[in-house]
């Protein structure tokens, strides 16, 4: 039997706050055997660039993404959120490695080529180095990634985090038996909302796209399912959309093939 492996993902609005960045490391060091964390930053990276005067872009919920728009995502992610967070798993005996994607070229991408929008310095995953993070989990490393790969030539490349998460867990799912868990601020997937107790207990790709259709499900929850099919698709076992507070409880939506 294969080992387990939990895949966490947390988004913009935990990690800019203290108190419920706090609390996520509290239920992320508290998560029984193997494990990863990807965070975005998306909302701090908005914010210090409109303290520098440079506007924020998103299409499609990605960030266009120009030549000094990537400095501040390289020093916002691989920076600042980053390391604090491993710093405050460190304090909680969680023995934390932040890696961005060129660090130990873990995550190689390719420049989006343009079509109909220009994204700039946004990276597609080509490949994730999913022997070296094995090792290093079974070393009893904990990596915690940032949403930044690189193209192997010397540039970095914004990629979503979501997009990260997704990407590891179905390279991961060669070696282990993954669980997939994206967290953010709502109890999971919900039919209103504005009504935190309308969790969808579980999704299939046909509802999804009727939930799409109807406006249930829109913006930043679309890449958020279609990475999650993906990903079962790919051999990860499990994925789950929750709130960040109840990682450690049965609750959210559960996403089926
Ligand atoms: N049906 C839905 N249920 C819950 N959230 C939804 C739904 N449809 C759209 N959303 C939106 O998706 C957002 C989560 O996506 P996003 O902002 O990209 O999160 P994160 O930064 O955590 O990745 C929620 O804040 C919510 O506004
Ligand atoms: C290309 C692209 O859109 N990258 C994202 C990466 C951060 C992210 O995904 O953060 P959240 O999870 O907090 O939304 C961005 O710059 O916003």
């Amino acid at each position: 039997m294969r080992e387990k492996l939990t895949v966490i993902k947390v988004g913009g609005k935990i990690v800019e706050e203290e108190a419920t960045l706090h609390k996520l490391l509290d239920d992320f060091a508290a998560i029984e055997g193997y494990k990863v964390l990807v965070h975005g930053g998306g909302r701090s990276a908005t914010k210090l660039a409109a303290q520098l005067g440079i506007e924020s872009q998103m299409v499609n919920g990605r960030r266009i993404t120009d030549a000094e728009t990537l400095k501040v995502v390289t020093m916002v992610y691989g920076g600042l959120v980053n390391k604090n967070i491993v710093a405050g798993l460190q304090a909680r005996g969680v023995n934390a490695l932040g890696l961005t994607g060129a660090d130990m070229d873990v995550i190689r991408s390719v420049k989006r080529p343009v079509k109909d929008v220009d994204y700039g310095f946004v990276g597609d995953v080509k490949q994730v180095n999913a022997e070296f993070l094995g090792d290093l989990i079974h070393k009893g490393v904990v990596p915690v990634m940032a949403p930044l790969t690189h193209d192997g030539a010397g540039n970095l490349l914004n990629t979503n985090a979501d997009t990260i998460a997704g990407e590891t867990a179905k390279a991961l799912a060669a070696l282990f038996d993954v669980t997939l868990v994206f967290c953010f601020e709502k109890k999971g997937v919900l039919r209103d909302e504005n009504d935190d107790d309308s969790v969808i207990p579980q999704i299939t790709p046909a509802e999804f796209k009727q939930y799409v259709a109807d406006g249930v499900i829109q913006g930043g929850m679309i890449p958020k399912l279609e990475n999650s099919f993906e990903a079962l698709n790919a051999g990860v076992t499990e994925v789950v959309i929750t709130l960040a507070s109840a990682i450690n409880e049965n609750s959210g939506t559960r996403i089926k093939k």
